[in-house]
Formats: C-alpha cells, structure tokens, sequence
C-alpha cells in the first residue's frame, strides 16, 4: 500500500506517452518517494516512470471515433503537439507504444511482403473532461486528448498504402516528438510548463538512468584504473627489442622518464590548432539528430578541411626541418601528457555537467554514482557555446594525431633501417589507416548517428579513448614496424590490399545507407528498402546492408582490421592487438545497441531480430 498518495500500487490507470497527448493503460508498481514517480507497467510488461499528472483515472475516458482519429488533419496536429516530455522516461515509453505497435501485427507474416509503405494506425478514445483532468494539466486543453487500448493500439494496417510523400509529411505523421518547424522548443516548453512539472522533471532527469554497462559501479572504478595501465604497458612493451609474451611485464622505467613539459605542451598545441580550424566558418554546418527536447544540434562538419591543412602544416614543418621521429623517441612522454590532458578534461565535463539541466543529460551516465557517471559521461553534448566538445574530440585530435603518428613511423622506421622508403608493410598500414580516418572525416556527419553521438555521454571513457586510446594504441601495427620488418610477397601485398578494399566498401555503404535513411527515411533512391515501421516515428531497414546481418558496418569494420595486422606478420602477438580489442568492443557494442534498441523499439526490434538472424558475421553469429 502506498498511503496518502493518488494511485495506489496494483491500481489501473491511464499513463500518458511523453511527449504526446495519447494515454495507455497502464498498472500501478510503485511509488519513489525521492524522485516523486510513479512506476507503472504497460500491457507488453514494459516499465516506466511517470508523473502524477502523466497519469489519469480511466473513469475520464470514453472512445472517440476511428475515422476522426484517422483524419490526416488530427494527426498532424497530433504530431506537432508540444513534447512536455517526462525525460525519465521517453525512451522507455517509445519502446512500449513500439510494442504496442507491433502486437497486432507480430503474429502475421509481414516477412515476406514489402514492410514499407505501411500506416501506424491507432484506436485512440478520448477523455471526457473531468474537473480532474483539467486541474492536473491545463495546458492541454486544446491539445487532443487520446486514450490508446494497449493490447490494440498501433495496429500495422497493410490495406493503407502510404504514398510516397515528401519527407516532412511523412515524419508528420510518425514522428511523435517535437519537431524542429513547430517552432522554438523553449518558448514552447515556457507557454505550457508549471512550477511544480518543472520540479517534477528535474527530478525525473536526475534520477532515471538506463541499465549500468562496464560492469556497473565498481567496474568503473576498475575502468579507469585498468585503461590507463593498459596503454601503459602496450606502449612499454612495444618498445623492448622482443615484445613477446616472454618478456611480460615490461620493465617499468624511472617515474621521472614519464614527464616531460616539452612533450606535453606538444600535445596541447596540436590540441588547440585543431580546436582552431574546428572553429574555422568553412564547410557545411550538419544537424545532429533530435534530442529528447526535440531540438536538433548543430555541429560544424569540416573535418576533411581539417585534416588537409594539418598535411599540409606537417609538410610544411618536415620540409622546415622538423624532426618528426621525436613522436617515436617520446612516444611514453606524448601518451603521458595526453593522459593528464583527457583526465583534467573528464574532470572539467562532471563538473560542468552539473550545471547542465536534467534533459542534457545522458540517460546511461546518469546513475547517481560520482565515478560511474564521471567514467561513463554525465552530459550528453557539452558544449562552450556553439563548441561541441564531444564531437571535437572523438573527430579531431586523435583522429588526425593517429595519422600523424604514423607518419612519423614511417619516418623513424626510414632512419632506424637505414632505409630510403618506408617498407611494403609501412606503407600498407599508413595508407590502410589514412584512408579509414579521411573516411571518417569526409563523411563526418555520418558520426552524428552513431551510437557515441547518439546516446552515450562524455566523460573519461570517450576522452580518454579520443585522446589517448586512439592515437596511442591504434598506432601499434606502424609503432611496431619500426623496429620489427615484415617483408611482404606480391600475392600476400595483393591479397591484403583487396581484403581492405572488400572491408571498407562494406563499411562505407552500410554507415551511409543507414544514415541516409536516418535523415531522410523517403529518400527516393532508398525506396527499394523494406522497413519495420516503430511507433517512435523511426523505422528499422529489414533489407540492404541491414537486412543481411543487424551491424554490417561491424563487419565491414572488423575485415578492415585484419588487413592491417596482417602486414605485420605472425612473429608477435602485439600487432594482433588491435584486432582482438576490436572484436570485443564490438561485440560488446552489438550487444549495448541490442538492449538500448529493445528498449527504443520494444517488440518492433524484436521482429527486427526475428527477420535479420545474424549480428555480425552471416550465418556465424
Ligand atoms: N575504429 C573504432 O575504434 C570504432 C569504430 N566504430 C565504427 O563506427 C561506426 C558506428 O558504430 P556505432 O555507433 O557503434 O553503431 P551504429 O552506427 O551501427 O549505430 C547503431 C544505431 O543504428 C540504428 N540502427 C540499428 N539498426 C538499424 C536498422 N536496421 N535500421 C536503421 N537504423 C538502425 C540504431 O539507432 P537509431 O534507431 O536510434 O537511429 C542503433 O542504435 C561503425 O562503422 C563502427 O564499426 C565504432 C566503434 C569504435
Ligand atoms: C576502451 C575505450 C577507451 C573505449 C573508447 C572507445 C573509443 C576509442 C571509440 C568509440 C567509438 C569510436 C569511433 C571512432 C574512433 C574510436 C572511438 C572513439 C571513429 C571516429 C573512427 C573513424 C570512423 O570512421 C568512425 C567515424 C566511424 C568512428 C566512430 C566511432
């Protein structure tokens, strides 16, 4: 029993979608005392949290009629409606009224027919207008008050063929959150918000979190112990004469070898050129995808730009004079000063992110727990006005100081072989990685739907992977080399140089199909695709790259790693680290983006899975 309090554990209510005016039926689980919520659960057996005034009698509502609900008119200003969210618990509610969506539909075999061009259509029933209803939520007045039968909500009505509309129409009538034409979100969010829901949402965006990753709490305090060491002892062990397993440990050199003021100011320079042409009004200004809020961030998308001057500034400074293998010889006094820089940064975003309001936050770093949401990243994209610090670092410094560092190799492999040429596998590992980074930076605003961008916060595991992980052990294979030749044959050079090539073409169609689609799902040229319609107004491709297994750009991704160890020859482990790391991360991503699409998508996702078998690899996992 929950006394004094307006619903009761076990009772049977209506609970609004966030975002929405529509109502589902929902149970009674529990009340939080701290966070003022209420737990509910939907027919489907998803939980969320509400609000008091999320949540209605069912004695306030009565059936509307199915062809008013139907009328494009109504739906479309039932789309636009202002999202005064519950951010606790939006994504949780978009997986239910995804589930609820797909009930119907699940048991018929919608495999074999064409899955686009197919209409969300919903029973809504209306409340009558209680004095109840009306006390608890003014501000919806004029809005359309819906009440949705759970068990029949979302039914997938194969007979209604969408015709191929403009984009705009087409989000209009799925997408169920706060577009960007509706206008000012703030004004907005101001004309309809309370004192007390304004309360009511800190809470909510202070407390809800989603299921903890890396091993929860005391994984973090291991995470941010173990990353480092490791670094540490890659960049330790593939400076000895024989990095095999028999010399392991390294040995550890003098504390005072690891500083070096000169290395450090280095690393912030470079830091700060990049942040200069970051800053630099050329090239394309990119929207992100919406937010909770609904509002979509802009991010300047001027990597290649980037990249191409920092060659030429390289050039420049080689023709100049500069020796650059001083990033071999310092190579343990660079990793060091990088270190300190991403530990004070990670430092500085929880602490700004503090001051950040509850729907900045990211939902998976936001646990209560100091150093879980220090590791894992509290704010979603903190920025110093129109400075994205997370996209910066994850596109910029590292990224191109990846290249940067390999080059270099080369350069010290030349000097320590006494050579006029980088070798065979040099050259391979430099131009392989070159490409994959230039890639990335051409098609930069493919990385604002990815899952860093998308969900996961910035904090010590994404600046430290940004700034040091990257750049300093993604460099193995070229570090390597330097000191370990790996003579190539013709066919092997060849075999290799097509595996990349297969790697990479799987890596770049998939990520630009999905994020083609994610932009603009009518998109004319991807309209051979089939797709499953989400009540969150997404849908999920079923065919194409996605339709083959559920992370082709993985694949794509993981070929492209084995052609570069493969370079380096059998003769040790460490070139091969890489490539072990990744198939964990990966795998370990696949199975993160499975929970967090389980919960966004609900039993949609599931009929996903059903269809598309494979994670991976086909036929294999
Ligand atoms: N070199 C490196 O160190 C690393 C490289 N990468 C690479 O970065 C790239 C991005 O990877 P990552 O961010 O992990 O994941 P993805 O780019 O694959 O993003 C996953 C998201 O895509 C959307 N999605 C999933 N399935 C479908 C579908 N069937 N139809 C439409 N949308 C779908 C979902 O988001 P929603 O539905 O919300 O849009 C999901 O959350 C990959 O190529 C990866 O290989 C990644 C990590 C490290
Ligand atoms: C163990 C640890 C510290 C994990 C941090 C992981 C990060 C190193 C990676 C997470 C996702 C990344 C991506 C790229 C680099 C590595 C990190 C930051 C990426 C920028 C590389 C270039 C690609 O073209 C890419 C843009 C697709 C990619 C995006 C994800």
């Amino acid at each position: 029993m929950m006394p004094s309090l307006k619903y009761q554990k076990g009772e049977t209510v209506m609970g609004r979608w966030p975002g929405s005016s529509l109502y589902y039926e929902v149970k009674v689980l529990g009340f939080d005392l701290k966070s003022q919520l209420y737990t509910v659960i939907y027919k489907d057996g998803t939980e969320l949290e509400l609000r008091e005034q999320d949540l209605k009698s069912t004695s306030g509502f009565q059936a509307r009629s199915r062809s008013r609900s139907r009328s494009p008119g109504r739906r479309r200003s039932r789309s636009r409606s202002p999202g005064r969210t519950t951010r606790r618990s939006s994504s949780r509610t978009a997986a239910a009224v995804a589930a609820a969506a797909i009930t119907d539909n699940a048991a018929s075999s919608r495999r074999e027919t064409r899955l686009r061009d197919v209409e969300v259509t919903l029973s809504p029933l209306q409340p009558t207008k209680t004095p109840e209803n009306n006390g608890n939520n003014r501000h919806e007045k004029n809005e359309d008050k819906l009440k949705v039968e759970n068990n029949t909500a979302n039914k997938i009505n194969e007979s209604e063929k969408k015709v191929e509309a403009e984009p705009e129409k087409i989000q209009g009538r799925y997408n169920l959150r706060r577009r960007k034409d509706d206008g000012d979100a703030k004004s907005d969010e101001a004309k309809v918000e309370h004192p007390e829901e304004k309360e009511a949402k800190k809470a909510a965006g202070a407390t809800f979190a989603t299921p903890l990753d890396f091993g929860g709490k005391i994984g973090a305090y291991f995470w941010l112990l173990f990353l480092p060491a490791w670094v540490l002892f890659l960049v330790l062990h593939v400076n000895q004469e024989d990095p095999s397993l028999a010399t392991f440990p390294p040995p550890l050199p003098p504390l005072d070898v690891f500083w070096d003021a000169q290395a450090l100011s280095f690393i912030i320079l470079w830091i700060l050129f990049q942040a200069l042409l970051y800053v630099t009004p050329v090239g394309k200004l990119s929207e992100g995808m919406p937010l909770r809020s609904g509002e979509r961030l802009k991010y300047r998308t001027n990597g290649f730009f980037a990249i191409v001057v920092s060659a030429v500034a390289v050039a420049a400074a080689v023709h100049y004079g500069v020796d650059l293998t001083y990033i071999y010889s310092h190579f343990l006094q660079l990793a060091t000063g990088s270190f300190l820089i991403s530990f004070v940064l990670s430092i500085f975003l929880y602490v700004y992110s503090r001051y950040a309001a509850p729907e900045q936050l990211a939902l998976g770093g936001n646990s209560g727990n100091v150093v879980y949401d220090f590791f894992k990243g509290h704010e979603l994209n903190p920025r110093i006005k129109n400075f994205d610090l997370k996209f910066f670092c994850e596109m910029r410094p590292g990224l191109i100081g990846w290249c940067l560092i390999n080059f270099a190799m080369a350069l010290a492999e030349m000097k320590k072989q006494g050579l006029d040429a980088p070798s065979n596998s040099m050259i391979l590992v430099n131009l392989f990685q070159l490409l994959y980074v230039v890639d990335g930076l051409w098609n930069e605003e493919a990385i604002l739907t990815t899952m860093d961008l998308m969900h996961d916060g910035f904090g010590f595991m994404l600046a430290f992977g940004d700034l040091v992980w990257v750049p300093f052990t993604y460099t193995m294979q070229a570090y390597y080399l330097v000191s370990h030749p790996s003579p190539l044959s013709v066919p092997a050079l060849t075999a290799i140089v097509i595996l990349k090539l297969v790697g990479f073409y799987i890596f770049r169609k998939s990520n630009s199909e999905k994020n083609a689609f994610r932009r603009n799902p009518s998109d004319p040229k991807l309209s051979y695709l089939k797709t499953i319609p989400t009540a969150t107004g997404k849908s999920l491709l079923v065919s194409g790259w996605w339709g083959m297994v559920r992370h082709p750009n993985y694949l794509g991704d993981l070929l492209m790693a084995l052609a570069w160890s493969l370079p380096c020859g059998f003769s040790h482990l460490l070139p091969w680290y890489y490539m072990i790391y990744f198939i964990i991360l990966l795998v370990h991503r696949d199975s993160r983006d499975m929970v967090e699409c389980r919960r966004k998508y609900g039993l949609a996702w599931d009929e996903y899975c059903r269809t598309v078998r494979y994670r991976i690899i086909p036929h294999v996992y």
